[in-house]
C-alpha cells in the first residue's frame, strides 16, 4: 500500500510511464485556470454544456461495464452499480447547474472532440471487449476528473466560489475513494487478464488521456 491506500499495481506504473501525458490531462490550463480564478466564464459554460452531452453517453458506457461485470463475477458489482446510480444524480446536477448559468441544454450542439470521445466510448460496449479492459478505461476516465478538480480545491486555490460546487463534485474525498476502489478493481482484473488484453487496456488508458486533453482544449477554444 502506498500513502493513498492504493496497492502499487499495473495502473500506477502506467501513470508513471505516461507521466507527461497524465499531467497534460490533469493539470490542463482549463482546470488550472479554475484553480487560479482566471477562468473565463463563457469557457466554463461551454465545458458544462459539452460535459452534459458527454455524461449522457458515459451512462451507456458505464452500463456496459456493469453488464460485463455481471457476466463474469460479482464481487465488483456493487461498486460499479454505485457508479451507475450516482450518474443519475449527476444528470440532475447538470440540469440544475445549467439553469443556474442560463444555459438551455436542449439547444447545445455537440463539438467535434466530444463526438470523437463518444465514438471511443461506444466501441467498448461491444461484447468482444473484455471486462478488464473496459473497467480500466472506466477507472482512468473518472480519475482524470478526480485529479483535475481535486487540484482546484487543494490548499492555495483561488477557485471562484460559484465554481466550488463543480470542483467538489469530482474533487471530494468521497469521489477519490470511489476512484481508488475502481483502481483496485482494474489492477486485480489486469493481473488476471491475458497479455493482449493488458496491452489493449494500456492503449485505451493513453487514448483516454488524449481524449481528455482534447475535451479541455475544445472547452477552451471551441475547436
Ligand atoms: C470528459 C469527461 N471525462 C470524465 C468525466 C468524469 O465523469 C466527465 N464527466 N467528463
Amino acid at each position: 500500500m502506498d500513502g493513498d491506500g492504493v496497492e502499487a499495481g499495473t495502473t500506477a506504473a502506467w501513470i508513471e510511464r505516461h507521466q507527461q501525458m497524465y499531467e497534460r490531462a490533469t493539470r490542463h490550463p482549463f482546470t488550472v485556470s479554475i484553480r487560479d480564478g482566471t477562468i473565463d466564464l463563457s469557457t466554463f459554460k461551454r465545458w458544462l454544456s459539452q460535459d452534459y452531452l458527454f455524461v449522457r453517453e458515459f451512462i451507456a458506457f458505464v452500463a456496459s461495464v456493469l453488464l460485463k461485470c455481471c457476466k463474469q463475477e460479482s464481487s465488483d458489482m456493487e461498486i460499479i452499480l454505485g457508479g451507475v446510480a450516482s450518474l443519475s444524480d449527476e444528470l440532475s446536477w447538470f440540469k440544475n447547474e445549467a439553469a443556474k448559468w442560463g444555459i438551455d441544454l436542449a439547444s447545445v450542439s455537440q463539438l467535434k472532440s466530444n463526438t470523437e470521445y463518444h465514438r471511443f466510448l461506444r466501441s467498448f460496449t461491444e461484447p468482444e471487449v473484455i471486462y478488464a479492459v473496459a473497467v480500466t478505461t472506466f477507472w482512468i476516465i473518472e480519475t482524470v476528473y478526480q485529479d483535475s478538480f481535486g487540484f482546484c480545491i487543494e490548499e492555495g486555490n483561488k477557485t471562484p466560489p460559484e465554481l466550488l460546487g463543480t470542483c467538489q463534485r469530482w474533487g471530494s474525498a468521497e469521489f477519490k475513494q470511489y476512484c481508488q476502489s475502481l483502481q483496485r478493481i482494474a489492477d486485480r482484473s489486469l493481473a488476471n487478464a491475458p497479455a493482449d488484453a493488458v496491452k489493449s487496456a494500456e492503449e485505451a488508458f493513453v487514448r483516454v488521456l488524449e481524449l481528455e486533453i482534447g475535451f479541455w482544449e475544445m472547452s477552451s477554444s471551441q475547436s
